[in-house]
């Protein structure tokens, strides 16, 4: 059984954090505190580290100094029990391998296949935990993509590649969603179909975290807007974070003093 978790623990807490490529820093003393069951987008310059703090988060890039919690607690066993999907940004993905729609999304089971008895790993597929087939034929209905399940994942559209990598994020069932740029070169309907989706996540209680360079769709669905530039610039509602002098703030990378900030809420 899966320990309750407390509604007013952070769904993610980071305090302190440094990161590095090859010693050049990309990550500098960042710290933010994101609570449970709302819809945060992350908004910066190209370069700025966006994709890198949710590369942290995930355990793919190990930070220098701080500590990442999930849920109150650290994040590498908050990451065994599934409490975090993750959708990479869409260049990051080997799209010539040979697979269809419905085998990428149950890749999203894999982590949950681990934990179930050995007896039921070894069984024919048709035989297997029926919840991992019911999990993905849901993800993939709630993007639209059902009737595409038997493509192979390289001959669809950059749309639907889209919905199909969202579908397997979604199949894992956790409660916190980290997506690096869902909407990046997609085309309308796909993007009205992938905001659809997450607004369903969203009601249904799921903490969204969302890298985005929309700032309108960051206007119209985010509860709030974490601004970085290799640190944190601001956090706060929509309309203060995306206000002229704080995306001004954001550009050359210096955080408001405090009087500014006083000034900017008012
Ligand atoms: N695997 C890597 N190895 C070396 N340097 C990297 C690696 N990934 C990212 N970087 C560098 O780290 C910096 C931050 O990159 P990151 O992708 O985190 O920024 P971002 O804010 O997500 O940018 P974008 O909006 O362009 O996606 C950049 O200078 C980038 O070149």
């Amino acid at each position: 059984m899966e320990p309750p978790i407390a509604d007013r623990v952070p769904a993610l807490e980071i305090n302190g954090l440094y990161a590095a490529y090859h010693q050049e820093p990309v990550l500098e003393d960042v710290s933010l505190s994101l609570p449970q069951g709302q819809w945060t987008a992350i908004v910066g310059p190209n370069g700025g580290g966006k994709s890198s703090l949710l590369s942290v988060v995930v355990g793919s890039l190990p930070p220098l100094r701080g500590e990442v919690r999930i849920f109150g607690r650290p994040a590498l066993a908050q990451r065994q029990r599934g409490r975090i999907a993750y959708m990479a940004q869409q260049e990051r993905m080997e799209w010539d391998f040979p697979i269809s729609v419905r085998d990428t999304v149950m890749t999203g089971r894999f982590g949950m296949m681990r934990r179930d008895p050995l007896w039921q790993r070894l069984l024919p597929r048709r035989w297997a935990n029926p919840a991992h087939r019911q999990a993905v034929e849901e993800a993939l209905d709630d993007v639209d993509m059902l009737d595409m399940a038997r493509r192979p994942i390289g001959a669809l559209s950059g749309g639907q590649k889209k919905r199909v990598m969202l579908a397997r994020a979604l199949a894992q069932q956790a409660p916190i969603l980290l997506l690096d740029e869902p909407l990046a070169g997609v085309d309308p309907p796909s993007e009205a179909l992938i905001m659809a989706s997450l607004e369903r996540q969203r009601r249904a209680g799921r903490t969204l975290i969302m890298v985005t360079h929309d700032l309108p769709g960051a206007r119209a669905h985010a509860d709030q807007v974490l601004l970085i530039n290799r640190t944190v610039i601001g956090m706060g509602a929509p309309e203060t974070m995306l206000s002229d002098s704080m995306l001004a703030r954001l550009a050359i990378g210096v955080p408001p003093t405090a009087d500014e900030e006083r000034h900017v809420a008012a």
